[in-house]
């Protein structure tokens, strides 16, 4: 089965980078999201990240028109029945992952495929809320999805192979790596990658480092591109305590406790850049620490 159009639900910072890099790859894409306010932002950001991209001589202006022209966007979910594909991209909260399912689920053609990005989130699970669970797996992008190469693959229990082929050739067409991961809690990438965030929390909750020295020793001293701290800012801390919650309940071992400054920083509303404060301050000119 050969996919060309691709529904996208959840216009968010994940949202508008696979829009963005699915038509570029030349997919017809429709984005649909629950306000206006979070699709115009979207579109906004595709077209300046695009720009960039142009100004770099990684793509031409015509290229950029092209995909920009390929980008639909809606309210109704009912407008992603005549897709082939359709990548789940909401919030990291599994009724409402769910709930979208359920309402999708009507209006879509037989053949077509459903799948979830999320970072954690049991794919057999979902599936089995599904009327498709053969045709349902996990299409895990990186943030930021144009930069970073990996996508994470994700067969839930029952996916059949046709599924896990025509998922792994969009994953090719669009210049992308893919690694195959099995649907154990938070898959490869975040299994790793979160208990490190966690700890450099708690490595600030315990007041071993402020947010500058874990950053920049992480930074400099193990050669990581962000420090752990502006990672999880740059994730969404809402996004770092949904995975750990995942890994607590799933795994059932106290080492992936979440940290209790994780929790409250989200009880605050401080969400990372997406809210304008987190473990820094990105409403002035430079980033400034918080602790
Ligand atoms: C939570 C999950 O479920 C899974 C996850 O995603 S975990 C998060 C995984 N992501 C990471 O770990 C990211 C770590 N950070 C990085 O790799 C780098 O800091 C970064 C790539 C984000 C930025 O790199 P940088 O060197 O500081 O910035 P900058 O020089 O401006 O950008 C580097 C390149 O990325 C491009 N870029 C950066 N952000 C971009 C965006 N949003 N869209 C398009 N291009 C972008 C730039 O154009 C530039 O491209 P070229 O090298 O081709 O010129
Ligand atoms: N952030 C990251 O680094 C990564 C995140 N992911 C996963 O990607 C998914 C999205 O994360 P991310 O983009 O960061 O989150 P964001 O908070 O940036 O975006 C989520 C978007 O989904 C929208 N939304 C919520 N409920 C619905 C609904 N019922 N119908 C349509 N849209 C809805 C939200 O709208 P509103 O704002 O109005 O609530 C928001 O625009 C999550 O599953 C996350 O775990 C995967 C890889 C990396």
């Amino acid at each position: 089965m050969e996919v060309q159009k691709i529904g996208i639900v959840g216009a968010g910072q994940m949202g508008n980078g696979i829009a963005h890099v699915c038509a570029l790859a030349g997919y017809d894409i429709i984005m649909a999201d629950m306000s206006s306010e979070a699709l115009d932002k979207a579109r906004a950001l595709i077209d300046r990240n695009m720009e960039r991209q142009v100004s770099r001589e990684k793509i031409t202006a015509e290229d950029k028109a092209t995909a920009l022209g390929r980008i639909k966007t809606t309210l109704k979910l009912p407008d992603l029945g005549q897709t082939d594909l359709v990548i789940e991209a909401a919030t990291e909260r599994e009724s409402i992952k769910t709930a979208i399912f359920e309402d999708l689920i009507p209006h879509l053609q037989p053949h077509t495929l459903l799948t979830s990005n999320t970072s954690s989130i049991s794919i057999t699970r979902l599936a089995s809320r599904t009327d498709r669970p053969e045709k349902f797996m996990g299409f895990h992008f990186m943030n930021p999805v144009p930069v970073m190469q990996l996508v994470e693959l994700i067969r839930g229990i029952a996916t059949d192979e046709e599924t896990f082929k025509a998922c792994h050739d969009v994953v090719e067409r669009l210049g992308k790596t893919a690694a195959t991961a099995e649907d154990f809690p938070g898959f490869i990438v975040n299994r790793i990658l979160m208990p490190m965030i966690n700890e450099a929390v708690y490595t600030l909750y315990e007041g071993v480092g402020s947010v500058q020295s874990i950053d920049t020793s992480m930074r400099l001293g193990a050669n990581h591109p962000m420090g752990p701290l502006e990672l999880a800012d740059f994730i969404g801390l809402d996004t770092c305590l949904a995975i750990m919650n995942v890994l607590h309940d799933g795994l059932a071992d106290t080492k992936y406790r979440p940290c209790p400054l994780l929790t409250k920083y989200v009880e605050a509303g401080w969400l990372g850049r997406k809210s304008g404060r987190g473990f820094y301050d990105y409403r002035g000119e430079t980033p400034v620490p918080t602790r």
